[in-house]
C-alpha cells in the first residue's frame, strides 16, 4: 500500500468510512523536516541572512506508532506559519530542546524526540486511524487540525486548556507535523473540514484564524465590541488579515497598518478604510539600537487620529513586537488594551510606563487558542463570515521558498502547501456555497 493508494480512496466519492479503515497505511512517508545535526549551520548569521532553504528537507520518513486519543491523517494541504521559519532558522533556540524535553514526560512522548522534526502547524485532510479511547472521528472523515496539543493531567488547564502547564504547539513543540504526506494529532485538534474549499484553501486560516480569534475576540484576549477603534499590524499578512475580518465582521473599526500600496489595496478590497502605509508616511520609532522617538510615537497617534474623528485606539492588536511596541503603547486609549502574541523584530520590549500606568491601560499576552476557540473560529470559516486569506501555493518539495518568502516578508496573506494532494482546487464539496462567496475566497490569490 502507498500514499497513491490513498489517495485514490480520497478522490473516490464511492469511499466508505470503511473502506479508510481497510487502507493500509504506509510504513514511510514524505515529509518536511529539519536536522538536529545542523542546528549550529547559521552560527553568526544575522536573522535576515538565515536561508531556510538550506535547512529545510524533504525526507523519507517512518510512520510513528498510533497511541491512545490520537490520530494518523492523510495530509491533503498544510501551509507555512512563521512557527516554521522560527524553527527553520534554529531561533530564538533549536526546537529539537522541545521535542528531548517532551520526549522525557512518558514512554509514549519519547517518540517525539528524534535527531529529525517533522514540522507544520496547520492541515487538511482526511482521518486514516484513531486510536484507543477516540469515538468522536473515524477513519474517512474530512478535517483540519489546530495546533494546540495538550495533556490534561493537571487541574490548570481545565479552565482554559491554553493555561495546561503541558500545552505545545503542535509541529512546533511536538514532532509529526503537518508539512507531510501523513500526520500524528492528538484527536482533540480536529474539526471538521469546511466542505466550500479546497484542501489548500481549508488548510490556510487555522493556526493564524484560531490565534486572531482569542487575541483579539475572545474574553480572553482583548474581547472587542462593536465600534471599537482596531490598530492591526501587518493587516494583510498571516494573523492580521484574520484581525482585520474579524473587526469588520464584528462591528468595530480596522486601522490597518501595512508596507506597500499593494498590501493597502488588499485591505481595501477586505472593506478596511483606514489605511496607514508605514514604508510611505516613513515612520521610524527608533532613532537609533537603544533610543526611541516618541516625536514619531505622536505623529503616529495623529494619523490614527485623522482616520477616527480624534479618537484614539481601544486595542491594538500586536505581533511586530520591538520596533512597534513602544509606538502601540502610545497611541492606545486611556483604559485601552494592548494585546500581543509574539515578537517577530525583537523579544525585549521598550515602552515609557507612565503611558501605561497613567491612562489605565493594560497589555495581555495571548498565545494561539484553546479547542472552544480554535472550533469557533473554524466554525466561522465554514458559515462564510471569516475567508482563507490564501495567496500562493507550492508544492511539498518547494516548501523551502515558501518559508523563506515568509521569513523575507514577500507574501501576501497566507502561503500554502501541497502535500498528497496534485493539484489545487480538490475537496470541494458545496459548491453552491463557494459560489456566493468566490471573490472573498479569491482575494488574496496570485498577489
Ligand atoms: C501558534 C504559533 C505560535 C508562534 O508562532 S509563537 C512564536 C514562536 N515561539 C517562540 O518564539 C517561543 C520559543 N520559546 C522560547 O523562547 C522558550 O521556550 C521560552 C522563553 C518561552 C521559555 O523558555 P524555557 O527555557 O522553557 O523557560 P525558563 O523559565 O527560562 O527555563 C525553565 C527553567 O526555569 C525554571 N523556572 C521557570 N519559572 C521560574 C521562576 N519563576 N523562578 C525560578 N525558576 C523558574 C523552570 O522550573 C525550569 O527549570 P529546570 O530547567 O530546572 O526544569
Ligand atoms: N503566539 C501565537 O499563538 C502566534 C504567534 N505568531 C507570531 O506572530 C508573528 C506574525 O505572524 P504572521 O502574521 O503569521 O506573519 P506574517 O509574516 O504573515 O505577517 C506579519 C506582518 O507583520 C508586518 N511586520 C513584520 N515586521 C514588522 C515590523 N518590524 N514592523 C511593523 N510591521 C511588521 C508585516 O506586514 P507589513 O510589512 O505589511 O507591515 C507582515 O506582513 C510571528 O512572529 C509568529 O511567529 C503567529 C501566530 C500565532
Amino acid at each position: 500500500m502507498t500514499v497513491k493508494d490513498i489517495l485514490a480512496a480520497i478522490q473516490s466519492p464511492d469511499s466508505t468510512s470503511e473502506d479508510f479503515a481497510a487502507l493500509q497505511i504506509p510504513e514511510s512517508y514524505r515529509a518536511i523536516t529539519v536536522h538536529k545535526d545542523e542546528t549550529e549551520m547559521f552560527a553568526g548569521l544575522a536573522t535576515r541572512d538565515k536561508d531556510p532553504r538550506k535547512s529545510i528537507h524533504l525526507d523519507e520518513v517512518p510512520l510513528p506508532e498510533l497511541g491512545p486519543g490520537e490520530a494518523l491523517v492523510a495530509v491533503m494541504a498544510s501551509s507555512v506559519n512563521y512557527n516554521s521559519v522560527w524553527t527553520s532558522i534554529f531561533e530564538p533556540l533549536s526546537t529539537f530542546g522541545f521535542l528531548e524535553r517532551y520526549g522525557r514526560t512518558n514512554e509514549l512522548a519519547k517518540r517525539h524526540d528524534l535527531p529529525y522534526h517533522i514540522i507544520g502547524s496547520d492541515l487538511a485532510g482526511v482521518v486514516l486511524r484513531t486510536g484507543p479511547g477516540v469515538n468522536a472521528w473515524r477513519p474517512g472523515d474530512e478535517v483540519v487540525a489546530h495546533c494546540l496539543s495538550v495533556e490534561l493531567e493537571s487541574s490548570d488547564g481545565h479552565n482554559d486548556t491554553m493555561l495546561d502547564p503541558e500545552q505545545r504547539i503542535w509541529g512546533f513543540e511536538t514532532n509529526f507535523g503537518g508539512l507531510a504526506e501523513i500526520a500524528l494529532v492528538k484527536s482533540n485538534q480536529l474539526m471538521p473540514k469546511p466542505d466550500h474549499l479546497s484542501w489548500e484553501e481549508a488548510a490556510a486560516p487555522g493556526l493564524v484564524n484560531s490565534t486572531a480569534y482569542r487575541q483579539l475576540v475572545s474574553r480572553n484576549g482583548a474581547g472587542m465590541k462593536q465600534g471599537d477603534n482596531v490598530l492591526i499590524w501587518g493587516a494583510s499578512g498571516g494573523l492580521g488579515s484574520y484581525a482585520t475580518q474579524f473587526a469588520l465582521a464584528g462591528g468595530a473599526n480596522p486601522i490597518c497598518v501595512v508596507s506597500s500600496e499593494q498590501k493597502a489595496d488588499i485591505c481595501r478590497a477586505m472593506g478596511a478604510e483606514a489605511i496607514i502605509d508605514r514604508s510611505a508616511e516613513g515612520y521610524k520609532f527608533w532613532k537609533d539600537e537603544t533610543t526611541q522617538d516618541p516625536k514619531e510615537w505622536k505623529r503616529f497617534g495623529k494619523r490614527i487620529r485623522e482616520f477616527t474623528g480624534g479618537e484614539d485606539i481601544d486595542i491594538v492588536f500586536e505581533h511586530p513586537g520591538r520596533e512597534t511596541f513602544g509606538a502601540s503603547v502610545y497611541v492606545t486609549r486611556k483604559g485601552g488594551t494592548i494585546t500581543t502574541c509574539a515578537s517577530t523584530s525583537g523579544y525585549m520590549h521598550e515602552y515609557d510606563n507612565r503611558y501605561l500606568w497613567m491612562s489605565l491601560k493594560r497589555i495581555i499576552g495571548s498565545h494561539f487558542a484553546n479547542y472552544r476557540e480554535a472550533w469557533e473560529a473554524n466554525r466561522l470559516i465554514a458559515k462564510g463570515k471569516i475567508h482563507p486569506t490564501l495567496s500562493k501555493v507550492y508544492s511539498l518539495e518547494d516548501t523551502g521558498q515558501a518559508a523563506y518568502d515568509v521569513h523575507r516578508n514577500l507574501h501576501q496573506g497566507k502561503v500554502g502547501v501541497l502535500c498528497m494532494a496534485p493539484e489545487e482546487g480538490l475537496g470541494v464539496r458545496d459548491h453552491e456555497k463557494r459560489a456566493k462567496h468566490i471573490d472573498a475566497i479569491n482575494r488574496f490569490r496570485n498577489i
